[in-house]
């Protein structure tokens, strides 16, 4: 078994316990009464590469990364410090996290946030909503092509963005098809979960302008945010760089001041 079939294994298990607590009709219920999802698209459209700060507690790749006790004080940190996107990890077995968490930064932040899970299904999205998510991510390698247009359509009718995150050219061009605004390229392989930032150059410069192209893992300071940028970024997700800094808020600032830099490569769009 993959790495990422054995997380969605354990996603699966997870979701069933909560499903049997808040059926589905009560989650839809849930997610109409949320406030309205934020403008992602907006806040990542302007000028800059902007930070997309990710609250990641640990990680398959790395184990325990940070204690985070209170990840609504970091969301803050990130915020005032210039992250235009807050990125909650929701899952639970691998990577520490919860829907308190999403529920937590949602209470203090203004800017756009992002459901970071592995979502395989519709409830997975209105309990996105049902939590104050903005932005949901859907991971192609993880969906069959009929699964990922129908999640992604169910996450634009509650009115948020998905963040479509792809490792190759032909997840790209299935992100493509499945019309895709937001896509990440994920510099981590899924199967030997190193990181490659290489990655990001060669698939970004095939994507059209109109698409907004997130360079996802990898960033440990401003220079990894300089070469994604040069090769055409328009934000980079950032957790693990931050979240080990010792000081996230003044690893934020330095991340956001590089990216809005006159020496800063522009996205072209
Ligand atoms: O981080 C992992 O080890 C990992 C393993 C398997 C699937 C996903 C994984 N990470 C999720 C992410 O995409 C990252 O948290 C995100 O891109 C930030 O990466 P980094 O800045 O390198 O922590």
């Amino acid at each position: 078994m993959s790495v990422l079939e054995s997380i969605i294994e354990g996603v699966r298990a997870d979701l069933a316990e909560r499903e049997a607590d808040v059926p589905f009709e009560l989650i839809k219920e849930r997610a109409a009464l949320a406030v309205p999802a934020r403008d992602a698209i907006a806040a990542l459209r302007a000028p800059g590469v902007g930070v997309i700060a990710e609250v990641k507690r640990s990680s398959p790749s790395k184990g325990q990364l940070a204690e985070i006790a209170d990840p609504a004080e970091l969301a803050k940190d990130y915020a005032e410090a210039g992250a235009r996107m807050i990125s909650v990890l929701t899952e639970r077995r691998r990577f520490g996290g919860s829907l308190a968490d999403l529920d937590a930064v949602r209470a203090v932040v203004d800017v756009p946030v992002l459901r970071k899970d592995f979502v395989v299904t519709p409830y997975q999205v209105h309990e996105a909503r049902a939590h104050g998510a903005d932005v949901v991510l859907l991971i192609v390698a993880a969906l069959e092509q009929n699964a990922l247009v129908s999640l992604l359509d169910r996450v634009e009718s509650l009115g948020m963005t998905a963040l479509v995150e792809v490792h190759n050219e032909e997840e790209a061009d299935r992100a493509l098809q499945a019309g895709a605004r937001v896509i990440g390229i994920n510099a981590r392989n899924l199967h030997t979960l190193e990181v490659d930032r290489e990655v990001f150059g060669r698939i970004a410069p095939g994507l059209p302008n109109a698409v907004l192209k997130i360079a996802e893992s990898g960033v440990r300071g401003p220079s990894d945010l300089m070469t994604y940028a040069g090769a055409g970024a328009d934000a980079v997700l950032v957790g693990e760089g931050l979240v080990t800094s010792g000081d996230p808020r003044t690893a934020v600032t330095q991340l956001v001041t590089a990216g809005s830099h006159p020496a800063c490569p522009r996205p072209s769009r």
